[in-house]
């Protein structure tokens, strides 16, 4: 995820130097969040979980080639306490109001697979481009891990491609190939892998040519409403989550999950 400010100063590269956690920021298990400076943490977003990578810094894209985001660590769902649960879905409500709520251009540049928490992240942002490869799907595939996609989720979905393929695609945890993820309007581009970086900044330069107050603002009114719905009830959201996952029923789901994604490795 590519911010305005990195961008602006020719430095897309220069996005690498936040990589390492720094004082303020939120141990999420899959992204620091810096508490400190929100616009500042924006610049140093990248995947929040990729194979590969530890909580000590957020991966890069050719850190990770092949994966934009394999979505939230499920290491960090399983096997831990109430507690840790919900400082952990504390952190996920925070990345994703940041990012929905940045007045920051903020532009997707999806050069892997991107399920779940990675198309959520991807959607909080205000373009997404996709490179054309069959294996990067796209999409809320919870269902077929047990789990339920939260509620803002949803709403984030719906905004973006609407209620009946919402309805469909998140009942059957679709993952979407490049060319369906363009046809539904999930993500805006698909383009040959080579040209996604590209692409992105000829994007930023299209939306950053429109005067910032007036974009912004424009932004906002478009975001509050469903901003604001999770923001009304997030605690509750939390002791949702915190009940669900703790269920007996629901860590089974997930450590088979993990455990067949453990298999196909081997
Ligand atoms: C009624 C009341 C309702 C209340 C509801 C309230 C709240 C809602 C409740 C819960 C919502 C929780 C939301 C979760 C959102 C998520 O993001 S879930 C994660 C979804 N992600 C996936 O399904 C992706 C799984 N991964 C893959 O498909 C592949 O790994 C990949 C991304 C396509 C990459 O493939 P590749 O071949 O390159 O890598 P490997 O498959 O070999 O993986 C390497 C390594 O990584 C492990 N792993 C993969 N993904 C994850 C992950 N998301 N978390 C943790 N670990 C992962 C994999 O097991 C391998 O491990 P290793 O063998 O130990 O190296």
């Amino acid at each position: 995820v590519w911010a305005a400010k990195a961008w602006r100063e020719g430095d897309p590269g220069g996005t690498r130097a936040g990589r390492r956690p720094r004082a303020g920021s939120v141990p999420t298990g899959f992204l620091d969040v810096d508490v400190t400076s929100a616009p500042l943490a924006l610049e140093c977003l990248y995947t929040p979980w990729a194979p590969g990578t530890d909580s000590d810094g957020a991966p890069t894209p050719q850190d990770c080639p092949r994966v934009f985001s394999a979505g939230l660590d499920l290491t960090e769902m399983c096997g831990r306490n109430p507690a840790h649960y919900a400082e952990y879905w504390k952190a996920v409500q925070e990345l994703w109001l940041r990012t929905y709520l940045s007045s920051l251009v903020l532009v997707a540049a999806i050069n892997g697979a991107c399920p779940a928490g990675g198309c959520i992240i991807a959607l909080a942002c205000d373009c997404r481009v996709l490179a054309d490869n069959p294996k990067y799907h796209i999409g809320l595939n919870e269902t077929l891990l047990g789990i339920t996609a939260p509620f803002w989720f949803k709403d984030a979905y719906v905004n973006t491609i609407g209620h009946r393929a919402s309805e469909q695609a998140l009942q059957l945890g679709y993952l979407f190939p490049p060319s369906e993820a363009l046809q539904v309007g999930l993500v805006d581009q698909v383009v040959p892998e080579d040209q996604v970086l590209s692409t992105a900044l000829s994007e930023m330069a299209r939306w950053l040519a429109v005067p910032d107050h007036a974009r912004q603002l424009t932004k906002n009114m478009m975001r509050k409403a469903t901003a604001d719905r999770l923001l009304r009830q997030r605690d509750a959201d939390i002791q949702n989550f915190v009940s669900f996952i703790c269920r007996d029923s629901i860590q089974k789901s997930l450590q088979v999950y993990l455990e067949k994604l453990r298999q196909r490795k081997g």
